[in-house]
């Protein structure tokens, strides 16, 4: 609901603005929260204008330490307002809270079911038309499209695909922001600064989306997962902004309604043909057209009814819906793939991003959460980098070069893990049997290995540091790629590899929403929390067994064997991996977030089974 509350109060005329909901839930809940929440806005929203307010997400306004922002903070009327409007709010909130309990209790609802459930539409704005334009309010639409488990519902797209139909024949807005659930507008411009780029001749006619930088509310200072994502949003984006624009990243950015409708030239094609396209809704096919005006005043129910079918399963069937028109099916990251192919088709983008952020989401901040994220990211992200739209080759010659190297970067990402995980196992088991791999201390060979190394590390070092990060950052960011590696990009890229050959399924595994105390009070102290899934854990912790073990067999072999400089960077890149995996040792011992001792015993007992396994063979062969 601060969601819904912080966009309806954007700076922008009220008239102008249509925020609609999607419910995937179907749940009456949220409804209901939905009318408590547009009565509360009618408050809101005023207060805000008066004392021009920038933090306009009522949950962080009120929750806000610091300053308050307004420029009334001296005047006491200011102060006799704002402790008027937070009493309405404990009560908005109280009253969603008491609901939420009561209908969880009673569960007598029907339309509960998540996966099974008819479409849902309701429309709340004021009829009053009140000739003093302060008093207006921007419309609010509760949207829960019909699901049936018999048919796809192509999670968020589909979702997303549904507003697009729906907002059409309601309000048809030629702009459109796209905001996730679990993230809030955090200042009113953004629309007027988005709208600087849309209407500016120059660049207008081709721009399709204008970016916002994903930031977080929830990040901690040393942001030990990397939850901010920093390398992409404070990085490539801006370095993809200097090309064709920066990818299309899911949510806080505002979208021209046109560059959804695939490459077909409305005008002059005829009835069938844009049927075969979006469909039979004649009232959707209308709002195509330039000077459509939906008649959502005069025609009331038949409108509603239409809405309800463009809200339906069968809607999309043999229509061009996620395959060329709306937000794309073929991938679980289709806010990448949406935005590739709409580069493909020559349109542009910018990346906007304004000191104070305008939109600010929640991050994961547990290593379960990351790493699932992770995996269904980095399954969507190679998926895209082995089928059909593969960015080096996919689209037309003019796309420019650099700018495919930067698609393709982020699709083949997660092969990272293919040397990393190499590199963290082959050179111990080596090192254990007295195979040396690397050149010996002295030659110059080792020279420029060590040239290497150290760049690598400190162009790391500075890439953080300039954007903006602390020392510790740079040391969580190779902590947790390497904890990455062996897991969610892994297993990201078999995931992919495993779709293709038609083995599963596209899953969408929603993000975590609820956020655990405990949880979050131990990344807040920036301590890592390893009472994750164990397929996550079991990978990390055989691979610094295996650094222990062939670090400590290591250095007893080259004293007796006295060749230290030929097993030098062997024994190094162990000791190298163990100290910057040092948490995870640390995190058999600790009291709170502690790994599962008996998946410890049985990971650390099996992977030292199969080094002595591997010793065994070397000494008889
Ligand atoms: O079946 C679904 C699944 C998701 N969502 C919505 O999609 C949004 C993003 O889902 P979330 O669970 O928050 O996933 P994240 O991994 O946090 O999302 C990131 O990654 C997604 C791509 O995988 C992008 O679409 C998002 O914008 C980006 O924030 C949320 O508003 C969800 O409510 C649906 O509406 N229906
Ligand atoms: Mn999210």
């Amino acid at each position: 609901m601060n969601t819904v509350i912080s966009a309806m109060a954007l700076d922008y005329p009220p008239e102008k603005l249509n925020v609609y909901l999607s419910d995937d839930g179907g749940s009456s809940v949220t409804l209901h929260a939905m009318r408590e929440a547009f009565k509360f806005s009618r408050l809101w929203i005023p207060f805000c204008t008066r004392y021009r307010i920038k933090s306009r997400c009522p949950k962080a306004f009120f929750s806000s330490s610091d300053d308050d922002d307004s420029d009334f903070v001296r005047s006491s009327v200011y102060m006799e307002d704002k402790k008027q409007i937070q009493e309405k709010y404990d009560a908005f909130k109280e009253k969603i809270e008491s609901s939420r309990e009561n209908m969880a209790i009673s569960r007598d609802d029907p339309t509960i079911n998540v996966k099974d459930h008819p479409p849902s539409i309701e429309v709340m704005q004021d009829n009053i038309i009140d000739d003093a334009d302060n008093g207006k309010m921007p419309r609010l639409v509760y949207v829960s499209r019909e699901k049936r488990p018999s048919h796809p519902h192509h999670f968020k797209a589909g979702a997303l695909n549904v507003l697009l139909r729906v907002s059409a024949v309601m309000s048809n807005s030629p702009y459109i922001l796209v905001l996730d659930c679990d993230m809030f507008c955090n200042d009113p411009s953004s629309a007027r600064y988005a709208m600087c780029f849309h209407l500016d001749p120059k660049i207008s006619s081709s721009l399709a989306f204008v970016q916002f930088p994903q930031k977080f509310y929830n990040v901690s200072k040393n942001d030990i997962y990397d939850s901010q994502l920093r390398s992409l949003f404070t990085l490539q984006w801006r370095g993809m902004n200097g090309l064709k624009g920066p990818v299309l990243s899911g949510t806080g950015f505002y979208i021209k309604r046109v560059s959804l409708c695939g490459n077909l030239a409305i005008k002059g094609t005829d009835l069938t043909q844009l049927e075969e396209y979006f469909g039979s809704s004649n009232e959707f096919i209308k709002s195509l057209m330039q000077n459509y005006t939906s008649d959502s005043v005069s025609g009331g129910n038949a409108l509603l009814e239409e809405t309800h079918f463009l809200a339906s399963c069968k809607y999309e069937i043999s229509t061009k819906w996620g395959q060329e028109v709306g937000f794309l099916y073929d991938s679980v990251v289709e806010d990448y793939l949406t935005g590739f192919i709409l580069h493909c088709n020559g349109w542009t983008s910018v990346f906007c991003e304004p000191s104070r952020p305008q939109f600010l989401g929640s991050a994961t901040t547990n290593l379960n959460d990351v790493l699932i994220q992770g995996t269904r990211w980095y399954s969507g992200l190679f998926e895209n980098g082995i089928n059909k739209y593969c960015p080096l080759i996919y689209g037309p010659s003019t796309m420019p070069i650099l700018q495919r190297l930067c698609y393709a970067e982020l699709t083949y990402f997660p092969l990272y893990c293919l040397p990393l995980c190499c590199f963290a196992t082959i050179p111990q088991l080596c090192l254990l049997n007295g195979i040396p791999l690397y050149p010996k201390v002295g030659d110059p060979f080792f020279i420029i290995f060590v040239f290497i190394f150290v760049s690598a590390l400190l162009n790391h070092l500075e890439e953080v540091l300039i954007t903006g990060g602390t020392r510790h950052k740079w040391l969580n960011e190779q902590r947790i790629w390497m904890m990455k590696s062996t897991t969610c990009y892994l297993y990201g890229c078999v995931d992919a590899l495993l779709k293709k050959v038609g083995i599963r399924e596209a899953n969408f595994l929603p993000t975590n929403k609820v956020a655990d105390d405990e949880q979050t009070q131990l990344y807040q102290m920036d301590k890592y929390d390893f009472r994750a899934s164990s397929i996550f854990i079991a990978p990390m912790l055989a691979v610094i067994t295996i650094n222990i073990c062939c670090f400590l067999g290591g250095v007893y072999r080259a004293v007796f064997a006295g060749d230290w400089d030929k097993m030098f960077v062997q024994i190094f890149i162990a000791g190298f991996i163990i100290t910057v995996n040092y948490p995870i040792i640390e995190g058999l011992f600790k009291d709170k977030g502690r790994i599962s001792q008996s998946l410890a015993i049985r990971v650390i007992i099996s992977t030292m089974i199969l080094l002595g396994c591997s010793k065994l063979v070397s000494y008889v062969s």
